[in-house]
């Protein structure tokens, strides 16, 4: 019996052109929205667009992405080979490996020490930080997205390293933000020739018009600082006898006694240099969202005050004990993340094989991008989706509902792998910040409230709320002094 081959036409989409297909079609920024739009002027809830023979697929439904990334997640884990991961030398990267045992041995470790339970082994660091962050708002809480930024950067390298960070000049961080800052950009799908037409990755850097060469060199100086820091940092701190819960003296010490492979140790090493990059900006940028939400949502922020004032009380900071007492927070945490997810298309996800969807044919290799942004706006699913309305998350007799589900850390076997961790940063960041304070749009001179501009700054993978001014101030001096208190008892 001969079989053939099941014939089937791409989802809808624009109309390619000639050889470079929608290479300029595809948004760059206000990614979300765009393919949204996109449905709705071709009707469709999946999208179909080609660059240079590569197809993409892009899904604004809950049901298809559940569909396609879950159900059918064999076929639908892997990420593309993009040259330009090699030349950026970021091969250590678990979210860019593609699906198979090397990825799964990476997976495993992280599952290890980032699942719900182990991950609570990072709660005393989390909480320090956190009121060290207190600190910072109460002395200059105009500066309040620098301090987010080292909030967040610092919880993370205490956990992967032990490694104190002491200002966002610290030279560790500086190489993370350089590798970043010249790496994201070319690992884009349109950012870079070298990811669509493979042959010129081996053009020498020092040829003239090889752009992206010349940075991948210098994004290749970075990351490799960028590792080394912190990583020599935990032998210093193994040699003076400190003792650190992080990940990677944790595995040192075992190391130490118990002995471990070589391959063990890389995979640990590759698990902290990964976590730096796929926790900080996230964690930012929701963290931000939170504050912008705040500002402009002052009856959300009193509910959740006189929550808080009720079960957790004046004398004492909120801690982690107190999550399953407080719905409200709950539900504020749920609508940031709702709000604004800071990777609205997640990342992409490649199929090993090819796939139908009803009709539609996926082609082995095709990267499918689930539209968060989309799906966290649908209005069936929330309506009025762009309104910041915790509300949303609450039964009609009171209770918090079922929508547990934080679509912003992705699908499938690729869920994010540290959503537990983000999940209790979030949280311990939201209550305690608005235990202390109160976020308030800034006045100007006449006392007249400034509004603040709703939008967010996209660069087609993360998104963040662009600067904005607000006023954050102690809710009463009492609290004031709670904070320097707990932070003067830190060592
Ligand atoms: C608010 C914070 C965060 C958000 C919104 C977020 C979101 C995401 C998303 C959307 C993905 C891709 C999922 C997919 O492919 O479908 C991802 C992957 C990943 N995340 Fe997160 N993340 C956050 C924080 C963190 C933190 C704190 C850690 C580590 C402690 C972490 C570790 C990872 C890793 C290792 C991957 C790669 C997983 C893989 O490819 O198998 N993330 N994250």
């Amino acid at each position: 019996v001969v079989r053939q081959k099941r014939k089937g036409i791409y989802p809808p989409g624009p109309k390619p052109w000639p050889i470079v297909g929608n290479l300029f079609d595809l948004p760059s920024d206000q990614t979300g929205q765009t393919y949204l739009e996109w449905g709705r002027r071709n009707n469709s809830d999946i999208l179909h667009a080609q660059v240079l023979g590569h197809h993409i697929v892009i899904v604004n439904k809950r049901e298809i992405a559940d569909e396609l990334l879950e159900k059918r997640a064999r076929n639908s884990s892997g990420r593309p080979y993009t040259p330009i991961v090699k030349l950026l030398d970021w091969e250590f990267n678990i979210a860019l490996m593609d699906y198979g045992d090397e990825w799964r041995k990476h997976r495993k470790v992280c599952q290890q020490h980032l699942n719900r339970e182990a991950s609570r082994s990072f709660e005393p660091i989390q909480l320090e930080k956190v009121h060290r962050a207190l600190l910072q708002l109460l002395r200059s809480p105009e500066e309040f997205e620098a301090h987010n930024r080292m909030l967040s950067i610092s919880i993370t390298m205490d956990m992967m390293y032990g490694y104190q960070v002491k200002n966002l000049d610290d030279p560790a961080i500086d190489a993370a933000t350089r590798t970043a800052e010249i790496g994201d950009p070319l690992f884009m799908t349109s950012g870079s020739m070298i990811n669509i037409i493979p042959v010129l990755a081996r053009v020498p850097a020092w040829v003239p018009g090889a752009i992206s060469q010349k940075l991948a060199t210098q994004a290749r100086y970075w990351t490799g600082k960028m590792k080394d820091i912190p990583v020599d940092d935990v032998k210093r701190q193994m040699a003076a006898g400190i003792d650190s819960p992080s990940l990677l003296t944790q595995f040192m010490e075992k190391k130490a006694t118990t002995g471990a492979s070589e391959e063990e140790e890389e995979i640990m090493k590759n698990v902290a240099y990964t976590v730096y990059g796929a926790a900080s900006d996230t964690t930012i940028s929701a963290t931000a969202t939170f504050f912008y939400t705040m500002a402009i949502s002052p009856e959300v922020q009193k509910k959740a005050q006189a929550e808080i004032d009720r079960v957790v009380g004046n004398h004492r900071l909120p801690d982690f004990t107190d999550r399953a007492s407080l719905p409200y927070i709950e539900a504020v945490y749920r609508e940031v993340m709702r709000f604004a997810p800071p990777l609205p298309l997640g990342m992409m996800h490649t199929l090993a094989e090819d796939d139908f969807y009803g009709d539609y044919l996926l082609p082995k290799g095709t990267q499918v991008f689930a539209n968060i942004w989309a799906i966290t706006h649908d209005e069936g699913t929330y309506k009025d989706p762009d309104a910041f309305e915790p509300e949303r998350f609450f039964d009609e007799d009171g209770s918090l509902n079922d929508d547990d589900r934080v679509l912003a850390y992705g699908y499938g076997r690729r869920i994010c792998a540290g959503k537990h961790v983000a999940s209790a940063t979030m949280w311990i960041t939201i209550v305690s910040i608005l235990a202390c304070f109160n976020i308030s749009k800034a006045k100007d001179e006449f006392g007249k409230e400034i509004e603040i501009n709703p939008e967010f700054e996209d660069h087609g993978v993360k998104t963040i709320k662009k600067p904005f001014e607000c006023s954050i101030t102690p809710r009463s001096p009492a609290v004031q002094k709670l904070i320097e208190d707990v932070v003067s008892e830190l060592k």
